[in-house]
């Protein structure tokens, strides 16, 4: 296991150094069907943009499978779908065919969609030695409150859970999301966390130094894998 932190300046510096390392990365796989499971929320939202622009041509994007991390049980036309977000940033921007889009059906029964949905990951992506899906790359965020896909501080049976998905809640306002568990997210090959912002600079320095509160906070659990963060200065302040 390792942790590593980039420190970078502004958020689109950001995402454009992300979107440089990602692009080395695709090229060095040696398999295709490489796996990706994206962020929701705000931060990626830079990230798909530029992705749709400047790199649109610069990957070859039919190597790729997106699945989510998490998605929020609304249709995928409602803004706060994480789906229609990537769709319209990024999705219908490049050469990706549809069969490579792994969308959660936010729109459907959230348990029917659990177990349908973990079906949909064991038919592309393999499985480790212990039969846990193994996600080439897991996308990650962090919001304020230290809560990373929708795994939200005091659940920690989704941290523990031996399935690939859960129904979740969001402890605020109540609403209902799907989101991979603690082991599936800890057993990606490579694991980024994308973290912009001062409102969470307390909560990220609890995070990676395993200081103050960071046992509330489920993004401390993320550390099986080799895990990267990538920040910039308004969050790593105080790191
Ligand atoms: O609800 C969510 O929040 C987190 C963090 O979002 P951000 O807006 O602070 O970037 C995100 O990673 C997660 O996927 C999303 O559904």
């Amino acid at each position: 296991m390792t942790v590593e932190t980039r420190r970078i300046t502004d958020p689109p510096t950001l995402a454009r150094e992300f979107a440089k390392d990602f692009a080395a990365w695709v090229e060095k796989q040696n398999h295709d069907k490489i796996s990706v499971a994206l962020s929701g929320g705000s931060t990626p939202k830079i990230l798909f943009e530029l992705w749709a622009s400047e790199y649109a041509d610069a990957v070859d994007w039919s190597r790729l499978h997106f699945f989510w991390g998490d998605e929020r049980c609304v249709p995928p036309d409602d803004s706060e779908s994480n789906y229609g977000v990537a769709k319209e940033l990024f999705f219908d921007k490049v050469r990706l065919p549809d069969e490579n889009i792994h969308r959660v059906h936010g729109e459907a029964d959230p348990e029917q969609e659990r177990v349908r949905y973990e079906e949909e990951i064991r038919s592309i992506v393999s499985s480790d030695e212990n039969g846990i899906p193994r996600f080439d790359l897991m996308l990650l965020g962090m919001g304020d409150d230290g809560h990373t896909a929708s795994i939200f501080p005091y659940q920690r049976e989704l941290l523990q859970s031996p399935r690939i998905c859960e129904v979740a809640q969001h402890p605020v306002s109540g609403q209902t999301r799907i989101t991979l568990t603690g082991p599936v997210i800890n057993a990606s090959a490579k694991i980024v966390f994308l973290v912009t912002g001062a409102g969470k600079k307390e909560v990220l320095a609890d995070v990676i130094h395993h200081k103050g509160a960071f046992e509330t906070y489920p993004a401390s659990y993320i550390t099986e894998g080799d895990v990267v963060f990538y920040v910039d200065e308004a969050a790593a302040e105080k790191l």
